[in-house]
C-alpha cells in the first residue's frame, strides 16, 4: 500500500528539465521571424508565463518582432564587416557569423546561467538558410547548444508555396539533408495554413500513391507523347526514399500570424525531449569519448616526442639547459579571456518601457540600449 500522502507531494519538488533549445530554420520568407514572435507570445501568454530566452542570429535583419535576449547585431556591426572585408550580402552575414561564433562560449555560458529560469531558448538564424545550415559556423552552434542542452531542428515551410509536387519535394530533399547533417530531433513545421492547410502535405507524406498520383496529374510531368517526363520519374523514386525519412520526423501545421497550431507545435517540441535523450545523446557521448580517446593519443604522442627532443638539446647544450628556467616576472598581461562582449539584455533597465521597433538600426546610435520587458 502507498503510503505517500497529499502534504508529502506538494513538498517534495521535483527536479528542474533542462531547458530545450529550439533551433528555427527555414527559406528566406518561410516565416521564421513571424513564427518565432508567435511561440514567444504564446509561452508569454502560459499561467505561469513562460518567457523563453531568444537569441537572433541575423545579423543583416533590420527589425525583428520580438525582442532577443541576445542578438548578434549587438556584437558584429553587418554593415561594418562588408565595408572592411570588402564583401557582398551573403559573405558579410557568413563572415558576420563566423566572428560571432568565435564568442559563441560566452552566449552558452550565459545561456546556461539561465536554464534553471527557463524552459525554453530559441534561436532565430539568418534569412539565407544555406549561411547557418552549410557554413562551419552553423555547425559549430547547433554542435555546442546540442552538446550542453536538449535541442530540436524547427524547419519553417511556406505552406503556400510548396503545393507543387515538384517544390514539395525539394523542401522534403532539402530538410532530409538538414536532418542527416544535424542529426537532431526534427520537426517540420507547415506554416501560414491561414492562407493554405496543409493537409494535402501529410496525405502526400502518409500515402505515397496519393504522391504519385498528384505528380502524375501535375502539369509538365508528361512529354507531347503523354509519357511520364525524366523529371517526372526521377520523382517518384525520390518519393521512394523519402517514404523512410518522414517517418523520423514529426509534422504540424502552423499560422504564426492567428497562432493556429502553436500548442501542438509545443507539444511536438516535448516529444522531441525524449527523442534527443534516447538518440541523439548516447550517439554524441560515445563520439565525444572516442574524439577525447584520440585527442590523449595525440597529445601523449606529442609529448613523448617533445622530451625526447628535449634531451637531446639538453644533453647537447648543457650550459644553456641550466638557464633555461621560467620566470613568471616576464609574462605579459595579454590575457583577454575576461573581455566580455556578448549583451544579454535581460540585464537592462526600464522594464516594459515601450519598444519602437521602426526606429533606426543601433549600430547607428551605440548608446541606444533596448528596453527590456518585466
Ligand atoms: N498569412 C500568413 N503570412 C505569414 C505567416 N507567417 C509569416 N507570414 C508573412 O510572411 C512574410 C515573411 O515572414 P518573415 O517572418 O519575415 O519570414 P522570414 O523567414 O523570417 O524571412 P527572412 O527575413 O528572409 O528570414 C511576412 O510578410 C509575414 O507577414 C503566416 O502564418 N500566415
Amino acid at each position: 500500500m502507498s503510503t505517500t500522502t497529499a502534504q508529502d507531494t506538494s513538498t517534495s519538488t521535483p527536479e528542474k528539465k533542462k531547458p530545450i533549445v529550439i533551433i528555427t530554420i527555414g527559406m528566406a520568407g518561410a516565416g521564421k521571424s513571424t513564427f518565432v514572435q508567435q511561440i514567444n507570445s504564446y509561452l508569454h501568454s502560459q499561467n505561469p508565463p513562460k518567457p523563453p530566452y531568444v537569441l537572433n542570429l541575423d545579423p543583416a535583419v533590420a527589425n525583428v518582432p520580438f525582442e532577443p535576449n541576445i542578438d548578434i547585431r549587438d556584437t558584429v556591426n553587418y554593415h561594418e564587416v562588408m565595408k572592411q572585408y570588402n564583401l557582398g550580402p551573403n559573405g558579410g552575414i557568413l563572415t558576420a557569423l563566423n566572428l560571432f561564433t568565435t564568442k559563441f562560449d560566452q552566449v552558452l555560458d550565459l545561456v546556461e546561467k539561465r536554464a534553471d529560469t527557463v524552459d525554453y531558448v530559441i534561436l532565430d538564424t539568418p534569412g539565407q538558410i544555406e549561411i547557418f545550415t552549410w557554413s562551419a559556423s552553423g555547425a559549430i552552434i547547433t554542435d555546442a547548444v546540442a552538446s550542453s542542452l536538449p535541442t530540436v531542428v524547427a524547419y519553417i515551410i511556406d505552406t503556400p508555396r510548396t503545393t507543387a509536387p515538384a517544390t514539395f519535394m525539394s523542401n522534403m530533399l532539402y530538410a532530409c539533408s538538414i536532418l542527416y547533417k544535424t542529426k537532431l530531433p526534427f520537426i517540420l513545421v507547415f506554416n501560414k495554413t491561414d492562407v493554405q492547410p496543409h493537409d494535402f502535405a501529410i496525405e502526400w507524406m502518409h500515402d505515397f500513391e496519393k504522391f504519385q498520383d498528384a505528380l502524375a496529374h501535375h502539369s509538365g510531368t508528361t512529354d507531347d507523347e503523354g509519357e511520364p517526363t525524366y523529371m517526372n520519374s526521377l520523382m517518384n523514386s525520390m518519393s521512394l526514399v523519402l517514404d523512410e525519412f518522414y517517418q523520423h520526423l514529426t509534422a504540424v501545421g502552423v499560422s504564426s500570424v492567428t497562432g493556429d497550431g502553436i500548442k501542438e507545435f509545443f507539444d511536438a517540441v516535448e516529444a522531441s525531449r525524449t527523442e534527443y535523450e534516447t538518440e541523439y545523446l548516447p550517439e554524441l557521448q560515445q563520439a565525444k569519448a572516442a574524439r577525447e580517446q584520440q585527442l590523449q593519443a595525440a597529445k601523449e604522442d606529442s609529448m613523448n616526442r617533445l622530451m625526447k627532443d628535449l634531451a637531446v638539446d639538453r644533453a647537447r647544450n648543457p650550459e644553456a639547459a641550466e638557464q633555461d628556467r621560467w620566470d613568471p616576472e616576464e609574462e605579459g598581461d595579454d590575457d583577454d579571456d575576461d573581455e566580455i562582449n556578448i549583451i544579454d539584455r535581460s540585464e537592462e533597465p526600464w522594464p516594459g518601457q515601450y519598444v519602437d521597433l521602426t526606429r533606426a538600426r543601433r549600430q547607428e546610435d551605440e548608446a541606444f540600449a533596448w528596453p527590456r520587458p518585466v
